[in-house]
């Protein structure tokens, strides 16, 4: 069976300012499917923007293995992650100016990335024409940022990411400056460019809403993935539709499990737990000769 287009293992990130250690990574394991559109969610300080720019090849992991759309990140000369930036992945930054270049109009900007692609001029202005339509901003082509309200400057920056086809695009709150409708437009083009170009989405939000929109939510604490909502269409039992939510806790490649906080509090779960293969389940009670608390 292929690879994923997104497999971590393991994955490590520490950030050493002089004497002090930032275990912003710890030891994260994530897939993602090929054409899939997931979201990351968590807590601020959880290690989700550190994760989007290692899988954007800004910034190097700092152990276990991090596999994109067949490169090995952990293993990849200087030049090899310049390739990888500008043609395998497509990087929407956090705060929307950052993506965006204040003196030049939108049609520059999303020519720029293709330029340093070095990419037949001919081919760019029909492509930058092409592009800036299909994320509803044909008519900012001339603007410079400061004449686009937010969410037009949000689908420049999504058109900016998508000038090389990537195989795979990734999102740090891309919505985070927005209002509510402007929001859900923003995102059903990220879920268009995910249908009909067959792209690869990550998308970290803080949206609680986020989850009716994609099949897939991963939370991370700590650095670490703990679980995952998966979307379902069921039928009810009066025949209709119904969209079902259900939570996975995520399990590790050596088998490690993350029980949940309030689990381990009601039940006083301590070092030691006692676990059993009950026909088709696994349980964990307490150590009886633990004394509790
Ligand atoms: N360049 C850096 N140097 C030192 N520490 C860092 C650096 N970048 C991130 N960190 C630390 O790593 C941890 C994870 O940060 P990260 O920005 O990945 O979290 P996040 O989940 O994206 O948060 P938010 O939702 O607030 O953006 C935090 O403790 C943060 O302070």
């Amino acid at each position: 069976m292929a690879e994923a287009q997104i497999v971590c293992d393991s994955l490590v990130r520490i950030y050493q300012t002089g004497s002090v250690e930032v275990q912003a990574l710890q030891g994260l394991d994530l897939t993602v499917e090929t054409g899939e559109m997931i979201a990351l969610v968590g807590a601020s300080g959880s290690g989700k923007s550190t994760l989007l720019s290692l899988l954007a090849g800004i910034d190097a992991p700092t152990a276990g293995r991090a596999h994109v759309a067949g490169w090995d990140l952990l293993d990849m000369s200087a030049r090899d992650r310049l390739r990888y930036r500008r043609r395998t992945v497509g990087y929407i930054r956090q705060q929307t100016a950052q993506n965006l270049v204040p003196y030049l109009t939108a049609a520059q900007v999303v020519d720029l990335p293709m330029t340093l692609a070095r990419r037949p001029r001919k081919d760019r202005a029909q492509r930058v024409r092409t592009l800036l339509e299909a994320v509803g901003v044909g008519h900012c082509a001339d603007r410079r940022p400061a004449q686009m309200s937010g969410g037009e400057q949000m689908r420049v920056s999504i058109a900016v990411a998508l000038a090389n086809e990537p195989a795979v695009l990734l999102a740090d709150e891309p919505t985070g400056e927005l209002d509510t409708q402007t929001s859900a437009q923003v995102f059903g083009v990220l879920r268009d460019v995910n249908k009909d170009l067959g792209v690869t989405i990550v998308v970290v939000t803080h949206d609680p809403d986020v989850s009716t929109q994609v099949e897939r939510t991963v939370s991370i604490r700590d650095g670490r993935t703990s679980s995952e909502v998966l979307r379902r269409t069921s039928t009810a039992e009066n025949g209709d539709d119904e969209v079902v939510h259900e939570e996975y806790a995520v399990m590790d490649r050596a088998g490690r499990v993350q029980v949940p906080k309030d689990y381990i509090e009601a039940l006083r779960l301590t070092r030691r737990v006692r676990l059993a293969l009950e026909g088709d389940h696994v349980s964990i009670r307490p150590d009886a000769q633990e004394p509790q608390p």
